[in-house]
């Protein structure tokens, strides 16, 4: 018997075996048996064949939302729930066996969510899916952790643990320095800072600039190079199986929110906060003698000039611009005439006057 078909065997079992007390102890051996056979079909094949496995999905939208977590702590539930997209959820582990993208519509972005299946202990070294999960994860924008509010906590140092493993460093800033291999060998250290940790005698063939007092392993890190920065929000599920008390403790964790799926528990609130870690913008565009365009409107990143503005209208707009007039929070008078340079924020309004 193929593995197909012997999962299609014990989830007929399953749906003929009446759930109580009695059979709880068999259907929870097969439930166990079902999620070891689904755990083979994540294997990765002899053959290799990365590809087309159903991991590689294209972006779209203002940003990308990938949801990491061990199997069954309600990922595809959460997907179902925020989007318009379906994905199939079960009471057994590793119900997921690829990517599904989902969008989420908020405050005029299109903000993509990954459902992925459960990763392990042991995914970075290509447990289960663990190595396709993982690169996706690198792809992400934000890293929406998900975690059982009702199992121990160390579900949550065992997931960064395999993300660290892959060089994911979550809710940290890449280390202020400057590092270049110089070829012809010799050394160039200067620092702008009092280190602590690092000194000259660790270096050698480059060229170093070091503007933070920074530890030898966060130094590693930028010789070593393909590291990445990613903004990380734990999500706790299933808070309506814990006590207030336990509520209370998990709820106080910085980066932390904590829901309930299937009691519509923090959703709104959980969408909210996936946007400010996004940390997007929304600015309207207006055209002279014209209204602002409040229905549409542009989502940029936190930080985005009026260069960034005009590239995200139009890609030769730039090369016409004159200036720029803005009203908003970011101006000093209403409308402030602006150059290129100059940093938008939240629900500014722009109109771009070209040249002749
Ligand atoms: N009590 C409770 N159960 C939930 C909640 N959300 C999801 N579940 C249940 O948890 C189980 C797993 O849900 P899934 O959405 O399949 O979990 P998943 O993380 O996608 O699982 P895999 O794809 O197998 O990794 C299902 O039986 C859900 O009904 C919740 O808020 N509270
Ligand atoms: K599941
Ligand atoms: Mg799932």
């Amino acid at each position: 018997m193929g593995i197909l078909e012997k999962i299609s065997e014990i989830e007929k079992e399953i749906s003929r075996t009446q759930k109580n007390k009695a059979t709880e102890y068999h259907l929870g051996l097969l439930k166990a048996k079902l999620a070891k056979y689904r755990l083979q079909l994540l294997e990765p094949s002899k053959s290799g064949g990365a590809k087309g496995d159903g991991f590689d999905v294209m972006k779209s939208g203002d940003a990308r939302v990938a949801l990491i977590g061990f199997p069954s702590v309600g990922k595809s539930t959460l997907l179902n729930k925020l989007t318009k997209t379906h994905s199939e959820a079960g009471a057994y582990e590793f119900t997921t066996l690829t990517c599904i993208p989902g969008k989420i519509e908020y405050n005029g972005a299109n903000i993509q969510l990954l459902d992925l299946p459960g990763i392990i202990e042991g995914a970075a070294q290509g447990k289960g899916r663990g190595r396709q999960v993982i690169s996706v994860a690198r792809t992400a924008d934000l890293i929406l952790m998900m975690l059982d509010a009702t199992k121990s906590n160390q579900q949550r140092i065992l997931l960064e643990r395999e993300l660290e493993i892959v060089g994911i460093r979550l809710n940290t800033e890449k280390p202020n320095i400057y590092f270049k291999v110089k070829k012809g060998g010799g050394i160039g250290f200067n620092a702008t800072v009092k280190l602590t940790y690092l000194n000259e005698k660790m270096i050698f063939n480059a060229e170093v600039l070091v503007r933070e007092d920074v530890t030898v392993d966060e130094f590693i890190d930028v010789v070593l190079g393909n590291r990445k920065y990613i903004k990380c929000l734990y999500c706790y599920n299933k808070i309506d199986s814990i006590t207030l008390e336990e509520l209370d403790r998990l709820a106080r964790e910085p980066n932390t929110i904590v829901i309930s799926c299937e009691m519509d528990l923090n959703l709104d609130y959980l969408v909210e906060q996936i946007w400010k870690y996004l940390s997007l913008l929304r600015i309207y565009t207006k055209k002279r003698g014209e209204y602002p365009d409040f229905e549409g409107g542009l989502i940029v990143r936190k930080g985005a000039t009026v260069e960034h503005v005009c590239h995200a209208i139009h890609r030769s707009l730039v090369e016409e611009f004159r200036y720029a007039l803005v009203w908003g929070t970011s101006t000093k008078h209403n409308p402030q005439r602006v150059g290129l340079s100059h940093v938008m924020e939240y629900e500014d309004v722009i109109q771009v006057v070209k040249k002749k």
